[in-house]
């Protein structure tokens, strides 16, 4: 259950006339996420999704906020945030910060086919392309030197065959030059859960609070790693290609990007060991965080090592 912090209807009702979107007629907690508190609200005007941040410092989410605003007025199917009668996206309920964004439709598809990869890689390359033109900056959260550092931590609780791979993998990560490679706001956290369909259209691209700017790449390397594996993390050939063609097809991958993603693909396995790894053996108190199994990514991370498929495009 994830509403971690209570919100009576009263107080909502009392709440949302700092907006122009009605009268509050329903209001239902979401039992599914782990990192804030959520909850459906109908008014007379709409459909909305109610958001308490539970953990993301407050400074740190007008970035987010006016992220997604961006991209919405950009065509994309993501969460507008709704501005209040301030025009402020950011308010406080409960004693938390608070957001409304528009409900968006659809539900996630853990076993997709091809063509619904090749929906996500068209929309990932759409959402890297209108991310371009954002004007605020904050660096991917979990890049090469979070990684660095969440590994060192971890390493002590590791067997000496996880500590030998991973010793292994950071010694190759420091010869790669991520930074070469084109950089712009990544979602970087686009697993299938985040992607809500509407029959075969991407009815909503939801949860940003990972985002920012790295290397677009490693986002397509993120992307491809949930949506292109087989139960064993095995590269499934048929989503795999219909994803990265369909990206490649809106923006071309550049001949650097294509000696590079070998390397990504093994940087997006060891970020999502690492934070698997960390929330099971350093779990913080006072967070809430639902444990991933960490050896589904270290069995990633093995696999791309010995070798992946090219990107499309030309040869170097
Ligand atoms: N804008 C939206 N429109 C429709 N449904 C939404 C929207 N935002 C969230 N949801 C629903 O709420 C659920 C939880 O949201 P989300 O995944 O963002 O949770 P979280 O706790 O904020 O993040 P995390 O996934 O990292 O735990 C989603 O699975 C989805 O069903
Ligand atoms: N997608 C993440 C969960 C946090 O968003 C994972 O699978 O580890």
């Amino acid at each position: 259950m994830s509403v971690f912090t209570p919100v009576t209807p009263e107080a909502l009702a009392d709440w949302l006339r700092r907006y122009a979107i009605g009268r509050l007629t329903d209001l239902q907690g979401i039992p599914a996420g782990v990192q804030n508190s959520n909850f459906f609200v109908t008014t007379t005007l709409g459909r909305y999704v109610l958001t308490l941040f539970e953990t993301i410092p407050r400074a740190e989410l007008p970035f987010y906020l006016h992220l997604t605003a961006h991209l919405a007025r950009h065509g994309l199917p993501v969460p507008a945030p709704i501005a209040d009668r301030d025009n402020e996206y950011l308010g406080t309920l409960s004693g938390k910060p608070a957001a409304l964004v528009a409900r968006l439709s659809g539900q996630s598809d853990m076993a997709p086919g091809p063509q619904r990869c090749a929906r996500v890689g068209a929309m990932l390359a759409g959402l890297h392309l209108a991310g371009l033109s954002y004007g605020r900056r904050q660096d991917n959260p979990r890049g090469a030197a979070w990684r660095s550092a969440t590994a060192a931590q971890v390493r002590p609780f590791l067997p000496a065959a996880e500590q030998a791979l991973l010793d292994a993998e950071l010694a190759f990560q420091a010869a790669v030059r991520i930074d070469e490679l084109p950089r712009g706001v990544i979602h970087a956290d686009l697993f299938r859960d985040n992607i809500l369909w509407d029959g075969e259209h991407i009815g909503g691209v939801i949860d940003f609070y990972f985002a920012g700017r790295d290397a677009l790449l490693f986002d397509v390397a993120v992307t491809v790693n949930d949506w292109c594996c087989t139960a064993d993390g095995e590269l499934e050939p048929a989503r795999y290609h219909a994803l990265l063609d369909a990206y490649h097809a809106e923006r071309p991958f550049t001949p650097a990007e294509r000696a590079a993603w070998p390397a990504m693909l093994r940087a997006a396995a060891l970020r999502f060991w690492m934070s698997r790894a960390a929330d099971f053996h350093l779990p913080r108190a006072g967070e809430m965080v639902l444990v991933k199994n960490p050896d589904e990514y270290r069995d990633i991370l093995r696999l791309r090592a010995q070798g992946v498929p090219p990107l499309p495009g030309d040869p170097a």
